[in-house]
């Protein structure tokens, strides 16, 4: 779906990219992106021209991509240029070539009756590798899914797709927004993973841009003067925008959770309006939505409406991705987010003040109320013939109070990836031919509710 922007093929329209990248045919896209195939004319070098069709999304993930790179992590995908947009183009982000994801992986080890342990270790590190990497360089990814876990066809595991990430700052109370350049001391050297981030033609820059660079010649940026001028195009492309902004979130935004007749029935109605008010001045007041993330890996306080959360969502949605990994089907395949919430409890139980303390604080969590489950089903009887080393790590992952959750870097040192049999090198995993196209179910925030009964009460639904 193109939103804004010059929609489709539009990049063949771009001469400042074209005349670098050579554009190979279209790869997929997104719910604010086409991604396209493409070779880079100096080299030779396979590459992915991401037009982002929404200008904060595509400021968002370039400014995550270059706060990660200082990690120099091989399992986070690299941004190799950068075209801004300007006031009549979208954005171009040029990102390594990765064809294949974790759903493949998943869709193969499916059809195949199982993935080897020795198979599965090296997929779960390159995972925990990646995931790590962001949130030691204060990112919070937000989107976590198998969807957005690339693979090269040599089998190294990058985490993509950085529109929704925000970077962190810890204020000790709570989480808030913070530009990239502030978290750097001083302005130093930027060099890109592979080469400088390059500006776009004279022509397709604003008139208050600074220089502008016509020629062919990359010129290497520092740090501090990409990001102001980013900063600067995004004063200027967030001006008017409200509309655009409303819809960045794609299929993962509550406002796209329902269609207008669904809101007027909806529960959680009081909580799209007032995510629509906070996602509109997320930015600027420093606050975050809730409405991020695929529905499947959403954590239980985003799915009761938080606003003050850290990089424990992102270990939430580790925790499904892991689960699905060693599983082989979706963990928490909820077909609305109560039906969500609703799946989450009849394993881990009921959500309360002595299980997640302060849950009764969210925004969501009085707006609705759930029968008790006398018997929760456990992780155990969803990841069934998986070893107690492998349930423990879900475990830990998936707890409903945040400050619970072991982090992607403390996994990295748990003794199941030293116990044999020990993880395969990455050159001995079996990379699946192609990309899943079609696997059947849906994350989908666009599906029907699922079969439920909800009662309307005086302190809202049951
Ligand atoms: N670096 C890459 N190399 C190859 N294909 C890619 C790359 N980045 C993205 N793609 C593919 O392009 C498609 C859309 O990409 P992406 O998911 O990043 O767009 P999006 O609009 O941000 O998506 P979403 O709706 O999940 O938020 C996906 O099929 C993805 O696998």
């Amino acid at each position: 779906m193109a939103i804004g922007g010059g929609g489709s093929w539009s990049i063949h329209g771009r001469p400042d990219v074209t005349s670098r990248y050579e554009v190979l045919g279209r790869a997929g896209s997104g719910a604010y992106a086409d991604v396209y195939r493409g070779r880079r004319r100096s080299d030779g070098a396979a590459v992915a021209l991401k037009e982002v069709h929404d200008a904060v999304s595509a400021h968002r993930e370039a400014d995550a991509l270059l706060a990660v790179a200082a990690e120099s992590s091989p399992h986070v995908v690299a941004l190799l240029d950068h075209f801004p947009g300007g006031d009549h183009d979208d954005d171009v982000l040029v990102l390594e070539w990765l064809p294949l994801d974790l759903a493949a992986v998943v869709r193969d080890g499916r059809r195949a009756g199982g993935l080897p342990v020795a198979q599965l270790k090296r997929w779960m590190l390159q995972v925990l590798e990646g995931v790590a990497a962001c949130h030691r360089a204060g990112v919070l990814h937000r989107d976590l899914k198998p969807g957005n876990l690339l693979i090269s066809e040599d089998g190294v595991l990058k985490v993509a797709d950085f529109g929704q990430a925000r970077m962190l700052q810890d204020t000790g109370t709570n989480y808030q927004y913070m530009h990239p350049y502030e978290q750097s001391s001083g302005v130093e050297p930027w060099v890109s993973q592979h080469r400088a981030v390059q500006q776009g033609t004279k022509e397709e820059q604003p008139s208050h841009e600074p220089e502008i660079h016509t020629g062919q010649e990359p010129e290497t940026l520092t740090a501090a003067d990409y990001l102001h001028e980013m900063e600067q195009l995004r004063a200027k492309s967030t001006q008017g925008d409200v509309d655009k902004m409303s819809l960045q979130d794609g299929n993962a935004s509550c406002l796209a959770t329902c269609s207008t007749g669904d809101i007027d029935d909806d529960p959680f109605r009081a909580s799209y309006s007032y995510d629509l008010e906070e996602g509109i001045g997320e930015e600027e007041s420093g606050a975050f939505t809730s409405c991020v993330g695929t529905r499947w890996f959403r954590s239980p306080e985003l799915l009761y409406g938080s606003t003050n959360y850290g990089q424990e969502i992102d270990l939430w949605s580790l925790g499904c991705i892991l689960a699905e990994l060693l599983n082989l089907e979706p963990l928490f395949p909820g077909t609305s987010d109560i039906d969500q919430i609703g799946r989450i409890i009849s394993v881990l139980g009921n959500i309360t003040e002595e299980t997640f303390p302060g849950c009764s604080n969210l925004p969501d969590y009085n707006k609705i109320f759930f029968n008790k489950v006398e018997k929760p089903t456990g992780l155990e009887a969803c990841l069934p013939n998986r070893s107690a080393s492998e349930v423990s790590i879900i475990k830990r992952l998936l707890c409903y109070d945040p400050t619970k959750r072991a982090t992607a870097a403390g996994l990295l040192n748990d003794p199941y990836f030293t116990e044999v049999p020990l993880p395969v090198p990455i050159e001995g995993l079996q990379v699946p031919a192609s990309k899943d196209e079609d696997d059947g179910g849906s994350d989908s925030d666009f599906d029907e509710f699922g079969s439920m009964n909800l009662t309307k009460t005086d302190k809202g639904y049951a």
